[in-house]
């Protein structure tokens, strides 16, 4: 039973494709977060009434969308809070974080004490082609900590900038407001819950 206001988002959407990260130990942590018991997706219905926008369009080009994280508990970003603090723990800095320092990445915005996320509108996704699954090549990996996923970043190919523009371009004709710092992070504008930090369990 979710709170009201809340939804299973593969119940609306049934042909997104939902990767949560923080479910598993593919992840900057290195090991499953706090609160992620299953792969399944929540969000706001109002975030997802606006994600089956941005899917039909996409699908006009046999493109899809793929989620990485949505509703975030609190207990997960808690966990983050915990993982960076121990300073000691660079498991897998070269891959995620290689040049930003770990005890930066909250102050640097990498990283939210209190995130969006817990807030049940903020969307992490990004864009595959519907028949092989495959990502578009977006010029970094999800949640790559530095300025190559900030969304202005130059220094990429034209492919991977063009991959980029048609992600932030159909999240925006939607309603979302983007990251600078993050390709892959939207949220809602006017969402539904704009001051409470959520802690219920992913499952
Ligand atoms: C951790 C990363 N995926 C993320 O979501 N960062 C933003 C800033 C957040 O924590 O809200
Ligand atoms: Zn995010």
């Amino acid at each position: 039973q979710l709170p009201d206001g809340f939804v299973y988002v593969n119940d609306e959407i049934p042909d997104v494709l939902v990767e949560l990260k923080y479910y598993s130990a593919n992840n900057f942590v290195g090991e499953p977060v706090d609160g992620y018991h299953n792969n399944c997706l929540i969000l706001t219905k109002a975030t997802v009434d606006a994600l089956k926008k941005v899917q039909a369009e996409l699908k006009q080009k046999n493109l899809c969308i793929k989620v990485f994280d949505g509703y975030r508990p609190q207990r997960a970003v808690n966990h983050f809070i915990r993982w960076a603090r121990d300073l000691k723990d660079t498991i897998n800095k070269t891959r995620f974080y290689p040049e930003v320092k770990k005890r930066n990445l909250f102050k640097a915005g990498y990283i939210s004490s209190h995130s969006g996320h817990s807030k049940g509108s903020t969307v992490d996704l990004t864009i595959v082609d519907c028949t092989t699954k495959t990502e578009l090549d977006m010029g970094s990996i999800f949640d790559f900590f530095g300025e190559r996923s900030w969304v202005s970043y130059e220094n990429i190919s034209e492919e991977q900038k063009k991959n980029r523009q048609l992600l932030q371009t159909v999240m925006i004709k939607y309603g979302f407001r983007n990251y600078s710092k993050e390709w892959w992070h939207f949220t809602l504008r006017f969402e539904p819950f704009p001051n409470t930090y959520f802690d219920f369990p992913v499952e």
